[in-house]
Order: C-alpha cells, then sequence, then structure tokens
C-alpha cells in the first residue's frame, strides 16, 4: 500500500477540473520534457500527473510507456510534499525497489521528481527525471527541476483555462441552440430597441408577429412599429414602455395586430429595460409571442367555464326547485352529506340535521326499516345493481313522508369492498297518497264511503274463514230501500244522493264498530254482522235497521220518508259459502218485499223452491208466448143511468199445457219480473182492439196496462200500431192503470198518459183507494174514469161501503170523471153504487168475463133490460183478486 496526501480527495478533484487525464499530447508539455532532459543529462524526462490508482504521463521523453499503476510509481512519493523527491538509487529504497519500472525492463535506479502543486497541498503531479544508473542530484538540479515544475504548472491552467473557454464556448452554443429551439417551440421573436435612435432590430419571428415581411431588414424604425399595431391598443403599448423606462422594471403588454389577410393578431411583449453604467436606460430588449391562439383557447375555455358555471347553477337551481334529494354516504366514516332537499321534504331547515347509518336507521318507519335494510345490504355486498326502495321516513312534525330512494356504490377499495354509495330522494308521498286512495276507491262507494260490493265480499270470506276456525255464528242482512226511487226522481238526483249518506250513515251508527255495513247497489245495502248469536242478534238489529231508515230525512225544504226490507240469511245455519249466503238473503229479501216492505224475513228453505218455480214460471211465459197460449176475456161493464153495456175489460188468460187456465194474478207478477209483461201488453193490445172492431160502436174496449209497461217507453207505439193494425177508434180504448204509475214515477208516467190522451185513447184509473195518496194523484192527471176498487164495495159494513162509495163518487163527479164501482155481485150493492152516484157498474152482477166470439158481442149489444140479469146477480164470485 503506498501513502495518501492529506488533501487527496481535493486534490483529485482539482485534477478532474483540469480535464486533462488522457488528452492527446501538448507541445509545450513535450519541450518542457525535452529541457529537463538536456538540462540535466539524463535520458528519462516525463509529466507524470497522479490519479486515483494509476500514474499518467501527459508528456514524456526517452520512455515508451504512458503511465504506470500508483502503487508502482515514483511520482508516488513526490507528491507527498513541496520538496523535489531525490532517490538515488532506486534498488536501495524500500518504497520503490520493488517497482516494476525498476525491476522491470525499464531498470530505472534514479529517480527525481518535482511536485506539481497547483495551489498549496494540491499537488496533481509531478516532473520526473529518470536514469538507468544511480547518481546523486544537486540541490541546484533540484531548484532548476522546480522552476521546470511551475513551467508545466502554468501549461496546466492554461490548458484549464482553454478548456473552460472552450466548454463555455460551447455551453453558450447549447444556449443558443436551446433558446432558438425555445424560440420556435414557443413561437417566439426577439427584439431589441435602441432608445438613442429609436429603432429595434426583430428577429423575422418578431417581424412576422408584427405582419411585417420576413425578409426584410431587422431593423425597424419606431414609426414602423407604431403603424403595424392596432390603433386602439395604441396609446396602451406607449404607456407601458413609459411605465417599464421610468421605474426600470420589466415591460409587459398584449397587443393586437391588424392583419393583411383580414382578421387580426394577438402579441405579447416582454422585456426588460437595459440601462448603461449610469443607471440610464438604453435599450428594452425581449421576445414577442404570438398569444391569438392561446387567448382563442382561453375564451373558449372561459366560454366553457360560463356553460360549466351554467349548467352548475342549472343542476343546483333544478335539484333546488326539483323535488329531488340527493344524498351521498361515506361507508369508511360513517359520514352523509345531504342536500337541502333532502332535509326539506322531513321538514328541516337546510343543515339542521347531520345524517349517518344511526340517524337513518332510526327515521326509518317501523314496517319498513326490514326491507330498506335488506335492499342496502343486498347492494352493499354486491347481489343488486342498484339500491332502490319505497320506504317512510319520519318527518319533523311526527308525520311519515313516503320517499323512493334509489343509490349505487361509486367506488370500492382495493378488495372490492364498497366505500362510497350515493343517491336520491324523491318524495312520493303523493303518489302514495294516491295509490291508497285508489285502492280505497276499489273497494269503497264514492258517495256513502261504504265497503262496496267487492270489499263486503271479502269481509264475507275473511269471517267465513273466521267462523270456520274458531266456530260461532253470524248474519248476513241485506237491505233494499223502498220509494227510494220516488224520493230521488221526485226530488232529482242530489237529493236521492244526499238521502243515501244519510241513510248509511243511520245504518253505521245503528251498528257495532265491528259489524260491516256496505252500499252494494242503487239502493241496496248488505250488513254483516260480528261476533256470536246469529239469529238472534240479526233480528234485533233489522227492527232497529227498519227502524232508523223510516224515520223521515229532511232534504232541503222537503220531508223524504223512505222503508226498507231486509232478508237475513244466518251464518252457518243459511249456509256456509258466501255465494250460497247472497243468494238465501236475497230471496228473503225477496219475501220481505212481497210481505209488504218495511220488514225483514230470514231465510227459509222454501224460498229457493219458490225462486225455482218463479224461474220456471217465466220460462213457462216465455214459451208460452211464443205458442199463443193466451186468450182474452172480457167483462162487461153497464152505463147506470142507460142501463146499456158501455164497455168491457179485457182480461188474460193463460191456457197452460198442463195447468189448465191459469189466471193472471198467478203469472202477472211473474212476467213483469221475467220482463215479458211488454209482449204480452202489446199481444193484449192488440187482440182487444182487434176484437173490439166486431163489437157495437158505442161499446169500449177496456185494457190493463201495467206500470212496467208505462215506465217502458214503448207503450205509445204499441197502443198506436194496435190502434192503426185494428183500425179501431182512439176514443173507443180505455187503457186503466193503477195508483202504482204514479207513484213510481209520477212525471214520466203523467207525460205518458198525457201522450196517451193526445191520441185520443181514454185513461181510466183503476182499483182506486188501494193506493196511497189517492187524492193527490186525481189532481196531478185529469182521469176520464176513476173505478172503486172492489174491497170497498164489497166491505161487510154496508154503511162503511155507502160511506166510501159516496165519497169517491163525489169526488169523482166533481172532478168531471165517470165514476165506475167494481166488484158488484148483488143488487144491493148494485143499488147503493147507483144511489150513491156511480155512473158505472162493473161485476158479476152485469156479467161474467166471457171469452170473445158470438155469444159476448151478443152479450154487448142486448137491451139495457137484459144487461143486469136479476137472478145472476146473487151468483157468488169465483174470480180472486189480483195485482197488475
Ligand atoms: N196488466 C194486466 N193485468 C191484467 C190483465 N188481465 C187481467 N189483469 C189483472 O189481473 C187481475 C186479476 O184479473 P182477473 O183474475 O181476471 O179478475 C178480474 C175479474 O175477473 C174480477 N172480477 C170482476 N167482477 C168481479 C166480481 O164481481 N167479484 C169478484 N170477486 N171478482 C170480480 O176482477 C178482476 C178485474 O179487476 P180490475 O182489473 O180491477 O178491473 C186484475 O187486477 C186485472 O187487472 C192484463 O191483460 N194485463
Amino acid at each position: 500500500m503506498y501513502p495518501l496526501p492529506s488533501r487527496e480527495t481535493d486534490r483529485l478533484k482539482a485534477l478532474r477540473a483540469l480535464d486533462i487525464l488522457g488528452t492527446a499530447p501538448e507541445e509545450h508539455f513535450d519541450a518542457v520534457c525535452r529541457t529537463a532532459r538536456a538540462l540535466f543529462d539524463l535520458p528519462v524526462a516525463v509529466v507524470s500527473l497522479v490519479d486515483e490508482e494509476s500514474q499518467w504521463f501527459k508528456a514524456r521523453c526517452g520512455f515508451d510507456i504512458d503511465g504506470t499503476p500508483r502503487d508502482a510509481a515514483f511520482c508516488t512519493y513526490a507528491i507527498l510534499s513541496d520538496e523535489v523527491l531525490v532517490i538515488e538509487d532506486a534498488l536501495q529504497d524500500p518504497r520503490v525497489h520493488a517497482s516494476p519500472l525498476v525491476t522491470g525492463r525499464h531498470g530505472i535506479r534514479f529517480y527525481a521528481g518535482a511536485p506539481l502543486a497547483l495551489e498549496p497541498g494540491i499537488r496533481v503531479g509531478s516532473l520526473c527525471v529518470m536514469d538507468t544508473a544511480p547518481r546523486s542530484f544537486s540541490s541546484e538540479q533540484c531548484r532548476q527541476l522546480q522552476d521546470l515544475a511551475r513551467i508545466v504548472v502554468g501549461h496546466l491552467r492554461l490548458h484549464e483555462a482553454t478548456r473552460q473557454s472552450i466548454a463555455a464556448q460551447e455551453a453558450l452554443q447549447t444556449m443558443a441552440e436551446r433558446l432558438h429551439l425555445a424560440q420556435d417551440c414557443a413561437g417566439a421573436g426577439l427584439f431589441d430597441w435602441n432608445l438613442a435612435d429609436d429603432t429595434a432590430h426583430l428577429s423575422p419571428e418578431s417581424l412576422r408577429h408584427l405582419g411585417l415581411p420576413e425578409d426584410r431588414s431587422s431593423l425597424v424604425t419606431l414609426e414602423e412599429w407604431a403603424a403595424a399595431i392596432h390603433p386602439d391598443d395604441l396609446p396602451k403599448v406607449r404607456r407601458e414602455a413609459e411605465r417599464a423606462l421610468a421605474t426600470c422594471s420589466a415591460y409587459r403588454v398584449e397587443f393586437r395586430v391588424p392583419l393583411r389577410e383580414g382578421g387580426e393578431r394577438c402579441v405579447l411583449g416582454r422585456g426588460r429595460v437595459i440601462t448603461d453604467g449610469t443607471g440610464k436606460p438604453v435599450r428594452i430588449a425581449g421576445i414577442s409571442l404570438d398569444h391569438t391562439e392561446r387567448l382563442r383557447a382561453e375564451e373558449k375555455l372561459r366560454a366553457s367555464e360560463a356553460a360549466l358555471r351554467m349548467s352548475e347553477e342549472r343542476l343546483a337551481l333544478a335539484l333546488d326547485s326539483g323535488s329531488d334529494g340527493l344524498w351521498d354516504y361515506d361507508i369508511v366514516t360513517d359520514a352523509a352529506w345531504i342536500s337541502d332537499n333532502w332535509s326539506r321534504m322531513l321538514g328541516y331547515v337546510p343543515g339542521e340535521l347531520r345524517v349517518d347509518r344511526g340517524t337513518w336507521v332510526h327515521l326509518l318507519h317501523p314496517e319498513d326499516k326490514p326491507q330498506a335494510l335488506l335492499r342496502m345490504r343486498d347492494h352493499l355486498e354486491g347481489r343488486t345493481p342498484a339500491f332502490e326502495c319505497e320506504y317512510r321516513l319520519r318527518h319533523r312534525e311526527g308525520g311519515w313522508t313516503w320517499i323512493l330512494a334509489r343509490g349505487r356504490v361509486v367506488a370500492h377499495d382495493a378488495a372490492g369492498a364498497p366505500l362510497r354509495i350515493v343517491g336520491t330522494h324523491i318524495d312520493i308521498s303523493a303518489r302514495k297518497a294516491a295509490e291508497s286512495r285508489v285502492t280505497w276507491m276499489a273497494g269503497h262507494d264514492g258517495l256513502t264511503e261504504l265497503p262496496n260490493r267487492l270489499l263486503f265480499r271479502e269481509c264475507l270470506d275473511r269471517q267465513l274463514h273466521e267462523l270456520e276456525r274458531r266456530g260461532g255464528s253470524s248474519a248476513l242482512l241485506c237491505l233494499d230501500l223502498d220509494r227510494f226511487k220516488a224520493v230521488n226522481d221526485t226530488l232529482g238526483h242530489l237529493a236521492g244522493d244526499a238521502l243515501l249518506r244519510e241513510i248509511a250513515h243511520r245504518l253505521k251508527s245503528t251498528l257495532r264498530r265491528e259489524d260491516v255495513v256496505a252500499r252494494v247497489g242503487g239502493d241496496e245495502f248488505a250488513v254483516l254482522l260480528d261476533g256470536n248469536n246469529g239469529s238472534e242478534r240479526a233480528a234485533l238489529v233489522a227492527g232497529r235497521l227498519i227502524e232508523a231508515v223510516q224515520a223521515p230525512v229532511v232534504l232541503g225544504t222537503h220531508d223524504a220518508e223512505v222503508g226498507v226490507s231486509i232478508g237475513i240469511a244466518v251464518i252457518p245455519a243459511h249456509g256456509d259459502e258466501a255465494e250460497a249466503l247472497l243468494k238465501h238473503a236475497d230471496l228473503a229479501l225477496y219475501r220481505a218485499k212481497a210481505a209488504g216492505r218495511n220488514t225483514f224475513r230470514f231465510f227459509e228453505p222454501a224460498m229457493e223452491e219458490e225462486a225455482e218455480s218463479r224461474l220456471r214460471l217465466g220460462m213457462d211465459l216465455r214459451r208460452a208466448l211464443q205458442r199463443g197460449e193466451f186468450e182474452l176475456h172480457y167483462q162487461p161493464i153497464l152505463d147506470v143511468a142507460s142501463g146499456t153495456i158501455v164497455s168491457a175489460e179485457a182480461l188474460v188468460r193463460w191456457h197452460h199445457p198442463s195447468r189448465g187456465l191459469v189466471p193472471p194474478s198467478d203469472f202477472i207478477p211473474a212476467a213483469e219480473e221475467a220482463g215479458l209483461i211488454v209482449p204480452l201488453g202489446e199481444w193484449v193490445l192488440r187482440a182487444a182492439t182487434h176484437e173490439a172492431r166486431h163489437w157495437p160502436d158505442h161499446v169500449r174496449v177496456a185494457v190493463n196496462v201495467s206500470t212496467v209497461q208505462v215506465r217502458h217507453g214503448s207503450l205509445i207505439a204499441a197502443v198506436r200500431a194496435a190502434l192503426d193494425a185494428s183500425r179501431l177508434e182512439a176514443e173507443r180504448l180505455e187503457l186503466e192503470i193503477t195508483e202504482s204509475v204514479l207513484m213510481a214515477d209520477d212525471e214520466r208516467a203523467s207525460a205518458v198518459l198525457h201522450d196517451l190522451r193526445g191520441l185520443g185513447v181514454h185513461i181510466a184509473l183503476d182499483d182506486f183507494g188501494t193506493g196511497y195518496s189517492s187524492l193527490s194523484y186525481l189532481r196531478q192527471f185529469p182521469f176520464d174514469k176513476l173505478k172503486i176498487d172492489r174491497s170497498f164495495v164489497s166491505t161487510s159494513s154496508e154503511v162503511e161501503a155507502a160511506t166510501i162509495v159516496r165519497a169517491v163518487a163525489a169526488l169523482g163527479r166533481g172532478l168531471g170523471m165517470i165514476v165506475t164501482a167494481e166488484g158488484v155481485e148483488t143488487q144491493e150493492q148494485f143499488d147503493m153504487a147507483r144511489a150513491e152516484g156511480c155512473t158505472e157498474v162493473q161485476g158479476y152482477l152485469v156479467g161474467h168475463p166471457y171469452p170473445a166470439g158470438e155469444e159476448l158481442r151478443m152479450r154487448l149489444g142486448q137491451a139495457p133490460a137484459r144487461a143486469v140479469p136479476r137472478k145472476r146477480a146473487r151468483r157468488s164470485s169465483a174470480a180472486g183478486r189480483t195485482g197488475r
């Protein structure tokens, strides 16, 4: 190992700074070597530079190698001090005696080396002389060698300076290239404005920026320069130059240059003021940049920023004014951001409510919570593509707000776990309210707000299921209002609606809360009793309901009175299935109505048979009409004064194939029920008018008309057709109607009757006295005839009969009507009728109903004396009372 100089690191740094190692030989170094060899008369002289691990010869004379390893070099020791190192016999010096230079082919024995010190302690090598034979070296020689070493150091410094100058030039060149490159890339031009003569040197790019030809001289006068600038911007440019000069600060101005081809370029000029040694400004030099594109881009950016701002504002506005709320939940920190609308939806002012998972769960309606949490978990665990759920959240005021919540995970961690979920809240309370209203409407009657048929049926099914499960009994009541139609038609639909609402209210208040009352049709209601003792409670409740309904209802200035008929089916005694129970209650209702209304009836199995037989009867009637099984009998009516037959009433008979002759009381109601009374009535009209054509001209034919026919609307056409077909004079036709026609629908009936009267037909009010308010009907329509019902004539008390007949006859006569006493069977009755003022009599005393034919025609044409045969007058009646 060899010793190192004390400042080895600085030494190596200085050596490297010389940048000389490995460089080509140089004459002035070689010349020093030649001088040293000649001066000391020695064969070898070298300039050795000691590197980290080797010595390298910058110059050598008499030596054929470029260097050696450092441990073989004599110089390794020469650089340790400022003194000349002299080794007179290398073989004797332990430091170098093993060096290959000594032991090898060079066989060096003598060495003298003067260190090359660039500065104190920094010795980069040595100038040394060598010989192959041992010798001495005087101090004078040492000084001479040191002098030569100083010359080498001078050369080294020169070398360093030269290298530095070259490097500086190269750097300058590189910089210039870079500047050009930068200028090119930035499109920058250079300007240098000389203040002394107001001229400027412009680079080609700067010329281009000012719109001046690039091939012209680069020297531009101030006038030329000013002329190139947009006149509007020139004052600004001048001001900026004055300011920069006055303050000797940086110059920066943007101006426009109008272009020959149209349009304009925007130029940025930047520079600085250059002063002379006294601080006086002499030049302004700098660069010019074409900013046109940048400005356009900035303009676009500004426009797009403005658009973005606008759309952000719109979004904010939309979010603000729309009904949607937004939420953004950080799963990791358990913090949620909510929009103002989110808060407002629940009645909070923005910012009042801080939301995390716990708050959300707390706000959820208990019924909706499991579903909402399940759906959230499903989405967070990746089982659903999005979270969507409808739930209620508690409103600040205590109610509930229906929310449609939607959301989606928008960020996951590296392992795929969700980090953040964002979504919306839409207030769907209105929709939910509408939906529940629709649901309610589907099961309720809008007018009375009672359950409708559909919901009632559901309740019934539920009740049946319950009864089957736990046992017990209940009852189903079918209710039908009596006389509702009359009120509705008389007082109008609004009054009818009010009446129904009032009845609904009364029914409801009569029942228990657990009972169900429903409106199942126009004026039909149904009640389902809850609890036990079905049959006992049903009778009790039915009685109360009838009582509640029949109390007068005040409708404006009118008092309306309606009744109710009720049919009851007991559960399970009368059935354990809804269909059967409804049918059975309905049959019981039919019976209640037939029993005179405003009453109730329990279902009885026999009712089913009756219903079936009614059904069969209806079918038989239809067939009878097709087969022509009907026949008319005519009963004569006597004019009391003249004793002549003045008319005959047509009475229909049915020749049933198996039952024989069936009276009208047995089939007219069934025909009305089955809708057959209209075709049957038309047949009667045709047959009666046809028959009457064969009678004496003074004899009228009376035809019974059912209420159903009057309501049907085809009566007038049927009458006209019958008259046309038979060519019977209209005044020879008399239509008998009952009070029920007027009771059911006074206005329409009245119009129909007037139209019939318009045809010339006579109208008689039949069965007078059996209706409700006889006198008011008489005032409603000017009848031609009043027929006093048989029941008044045949009453057991003669005094009573006479009183009633007298009163009615007086009434009829007072109104200018013919008054006919019906059911006159005896001479006494005849005498009474005549005595009390009846104009006509009808009854077995005058004659039984006869089939059409010669005998009838003969009787109708008989002389007055024979019209009331005394002996036949005492015969008892076989015919029963029938309805129409
Ligand atoms: N819509 C229609 N109704 C009709 C028609 N034909 C008959 N009817 C109605 O049927 C009811 C029963 O009629 P009927 O069984 O024929 O009985 C009539 C007479 O036979 C009977 N009568 C006549 N005189 C006496 C008598 O002295 N004693 C007694 N016990 N009965 C007698 O009265 C019936 C006629 O009554 P009225 O009609 O009131 O004049 C009956 O109500 C008929 O209206 C039809 O074609 N269409």
